[in-house]
């Protein structure tokens, strides 16, 4: 009769848990077994129990191979038609991004691209994307929408998303972004285009169950903090949670909107300001650092880091990726531009990609190693915490599990 209870434990690791005081939560040779798909024992190898290995369906020894959470991608734009990669060619080439756009490229082009594009289409563009991102040890994503503006193509856009995390094995969490730009064909009526988004689009999608949190775009060439404030307000009426794309390009004040409305996180911040951060700190709302974009836009505004570290308002860190200012396929490269160009300690990017990018989904059964947790973890090539922000390129994942099953990264 199998006695064993574990499906799996793993021995001889190097665990950053980021649970508990220490840095990085870091338990040498440690043990980690997982049962059901939850994490049901971990700590210093030499407390297992006496009858560890019997417990245990297999067991693999990791030679001091580090452990970490499964990284969380909280901020992606991953589902989408087409490509800029000629826009990137023009603009290296001497064109403005206001010849461009007047020549019908921007976020424009993207949305022609996604509502000329079918569900299967938009699927096979993405799977490739979805797949970057977990061989370098991602185990949950979040994707908008933000490139249909009208119903049917927004609908494509979260039912690909949901889709993606069903074939791939990974967590997927979904953000609606009606609000990202206006379409075309309201160029006209920005008060049509958000009543459509709030009265119409919203509540149809979320009645499908394809929406887990709403966002927007507040900035000048998105939209105001009032117009912000009422897709906010059918979101409350839904009872789903808000985010923001916050303070890029300049201060509206948004983040003291998601603030206000008790929301995950307040995303990019740049300008943000000290009452900004204030306002955060006092409702753990998460900063999402975008430092793909920063890098990719080549911006010099830096996020305030200092004032968000003095107020303890948890930072957590993201790839934004999408096809116009932030084409990155690596979480993990992001966490060491947060560090390069941000300043960040690699123990904060690393939090950054695991326990608060979970909070900034509003989800605590991940993003720590720690007994009932998800079994999301990634056993690396490398064996201290501060190498995977170190090293720039990929190839350092040995292994990643999710809900305690093996998924094939290849
Ligand atoms: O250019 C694109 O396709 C998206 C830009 C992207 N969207 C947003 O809200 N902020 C950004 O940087
Ligand atoms: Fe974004």
């Amino acid at each position: 009769m199998n006695t064993a209870s574990w499906d799996l434990l793993l021995t001889g690791a190097t665990l950053a848990t980021f649970d508990g005081g220490q840095p990085y939560g870091l338990i040498e040779d440690g043990a980690l077994a997982m049962a059901g798909g939850r994490i049901a024992w971990i700590g210093p190898r030499a407390q297992l129990p006496a009858d560890a290995q019997a417990r245990a369906a297999s067991v693999e020894h990791l030679d001091g191979a580090l452990v970490t959470p499964g990284l969380v991608d909280c901020h992606t734009h991953l589902v989408f038609g087409g490509d800029r990669a000629h826009e990137f060619d023009l603009r290296l080439n001497g064109a403005s991004y206001e010849e461009i756009a007047r020549a019908g490229g921007g976020i424009a082009s993207t949305v022609k691209a996604t509502r000329e594009a079918d569900e299967d289409e938009l699927f096979t563009q993405a799977l490739p994307r979805a797949r970057a991102l977990l061989a370098d040890g991602v185990t949950t994503l979040e994707i908008k929408s933000g490139y249909g503006l009208e119903l049917e193509s927004e609908r494509r856009m979260l039912r690909v998303a949901r889709r993606l995390g069903e074939a791939l094995g990974i967590g997927v969490r979904t953000s609606f972004l009606g609000l990202h730009a206006l379409p075309a064909e309201y160029r006209e009526d920005r008060d049509g285009y958000v009543a459509l988004v709030c009265d119409r689009i919203l509540p149809a999608l979320a009645a499908e169950g394809l929406v887990d949190a709403v966002d927007a775009f507040c900035e000048g060439i998105g939209f105001t903090r009032e117009e912000t404030r009422r897709v906010f307000e059918r979101a409350r009426s839904l009872g789903l949670p808000v985010k923001l794309h916050a303070e890029q390009l300049s201060n509206l004040e948004g983040a003291a909107l998601v603030a206000e409305y008790d929301g995950l996180s307040a995303d990019h911040l740049e300008y943000l300001s000290e009452d900004g951060v204030r306002a955060m700190a006092a409702k753990g709302t998460v900063a999402v650092l975008l430092p793909g974009a920063f890098y990719a836009l080549r911006e010099t505004k830096l996020p305030p880091i200092a004032a968000l570290r003095e107020h303890g308002v948890a930072m957590a860190v993201a790839t934004d990726c999408n096809p116009g200012t932030s084409p990155l396929l690596s979480l993990r490269l992001a966490a060491g531009m947060a560090c390069t160009l941000f300043r960040l300690t690699p123990e904060e990017a690393l939090r950054g990609v695991t326990v608060h990018a979970a909070r900034a989904l509003g989800l605590d059964d991940r993003g720590t190693l720690a007994v009932g947790q998800r079994a999301d973890l990634v056993v690396w090539q490398v064996q201290r915490p501060a190498e995977l922000c170190y090293w720039i390129g990929g190839g350092l994942v040995r292994a990643v599990y999710c809900g305690g099953r093996r998924i094939e990264t290849a």
